[in-house]
C-alpha cells in the first residue's frame, strides 16, 4: 500500500531526524510508532501522509488518506459541521452531513455539529480532527498522537474507530508516547530511535490483551489466574482483561465455573 525506502529528512542544515528509515504498511495492519520527545516521529507521520517530502529516500504507494496532524489548525470560524463539509468538498465527497454528524455524536463533541471550531476545547478539537480524518473512510489513516487531549470515554471510541478501520481492510499507523497504550491497539509496534524504525516486541506484562465479558452467576476465586491483569464488576457482568495467548484457558475456567461468555475482544492478529 505504501512503502518507505531508505527514507531521510533533514531541516536546514541540522541533524538528520530521520537516516535510512525503511517502512511498508500494508492493508489491515495497524502500525504503532513510539519514541521519546523530539525523535522524529511527526516528521515520519508527516512524510507517510505526503505532507512533508523525504530529503533522502523514496515514498511509494498512493492510498487515499486520512491524517490527524500533531497540532489541529482550529483558528476557523466555520462550526464542526460546517469545517467537515468544508473539507468533505475540497475532497470531492458528495454527502458528508450524516457521517460528519454521525462521527462527531460518536466522539461526543461537546457543543454538538454546530460548535464553533476556534472555541473548542484541545480534546473536542481533536475529535474534529479524527472526523476530518476519517470522513472519506481512508485507505490509510495516520494518527499523530491521537490520544493526546482526549477523555476515557473517547479513547475507548478511538480505540474502536481504530479496530473498525483495520476491519474494513484499511491500514492505521498511528504515534503515542505510552508503549502499553501502542500494543493495546497495534499489530506492530516500532520504536524511533536515531532516526530508523526497531520493532518492539509486547513484554508479558504489557502483551496484546483480549478482554472478556462473563455474565453470572459463577463462582470462584481468580487472584493468582495467570495471564489474568484486571477484573471490573459492571452490573451484571464481569470485565476480564487477559493476556492474549491465555484467553482461551480462561475462557475454559469460566465457563467451568459457571459464568456465560457474553463476548470476546480479541487483539489485533500478530
Ligand atoms: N519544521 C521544522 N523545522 C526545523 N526543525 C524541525 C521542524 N519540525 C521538526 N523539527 C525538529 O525535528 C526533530 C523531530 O521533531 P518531531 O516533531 O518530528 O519529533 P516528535 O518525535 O514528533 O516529537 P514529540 O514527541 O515532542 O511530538 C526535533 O528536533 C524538531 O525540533
Amino acid at each position: 500500500m505504501l512503502r518507505l525506502h531508505g527514507v531521510g529528512k533533514r531541516y536546514g542544515r541540522g541533524r538528520a531526524v530521520l537516516d535510512g528509515l525503511d517502512l511498508e504498511v500494508e492493508a489491515g495492519q495497524v502500525l504503532g510508532v513510539v519514541g521519546t520527545n523530539g525523535c522524529g516521529k511527526s516528521t515520519l507521520l508527516r512524510i507517510l501522509a505526503g505532507v512533508s517530502r523525504p530529503t533522502e529516500g523514496v515514498r511509494a504507494g498512493s492510498p487515499s488518506l486520512g491524517y490527524v496532524p500533531d497540532r489541529f489548525p482550529a483558528a476557523t470560524r466555520m462550526s464542526a459541521l460546517g469545517y467537515l463539509r468544508h473539507l468533505g468538498r475540497i475532497s470531492g465527497l458528495s454527502t458528508v452531513d450524516e457521517r460528519a454528524v454521525a462521527l462527531l455524536e460518536r466522539l461526543a463533541l461537546e457543543g454538538g455539529p454546530k460548535a464553533p471550531i476556534r472555541r473548542l476545547s484541545k480534546g473536542n478539537a481533536q475529535k474534529v480532527a479524527l472526523a476530518q480524518a476519517l470522513l472519506g473512510d481512508p485507505e490509510l489513516l495516520v494518527l499523530d498522537e491521537p490520544w493526546s487531549g482526549l477523555d476515557p470515554a473517547a479513547h475507548g471510541v478511538l480505540g474502536e474507530l481504530i479496530a473498525e478501520t483495520r476491519e474494513r481492510g484499511a491500514a492505521v499507523v498511528f504515534t503515542a508516547h505510552r508503549e502499553d497504550v501502542a500494543h493495546d491497539h497495534a499489530s506492530r509496534v516500532f520504536r524511533l530511535t536515531e532516526g530508523k524504525l526497531r520493532a518492539v516486541e509486547a513484554s508479558d506484562e504489557h502483551g496484546p490483551c483480549a478482554r472478556i465479558r462473563l455474565r453470572g452467576p459463577g463462582s470462584g476465586d481468580w487472584s493468582g489466574e495467570p495471564g489474568l491483569f484486571g477484573i471490573t464488576v459492571n452490573g451484571e457482568h464481569l470485565d476480564l482483561t487477559v493476556a492474549a495467548g491465555r484467553s482461551d484457558a480462561i475462557l475454559l475456567t469460566a465457563l467451568r465455573r459457571g459464568w456465560s461468555v457474553v463476548a470476546v475482544d480479541t487483539p489485533v492478529a500478530k
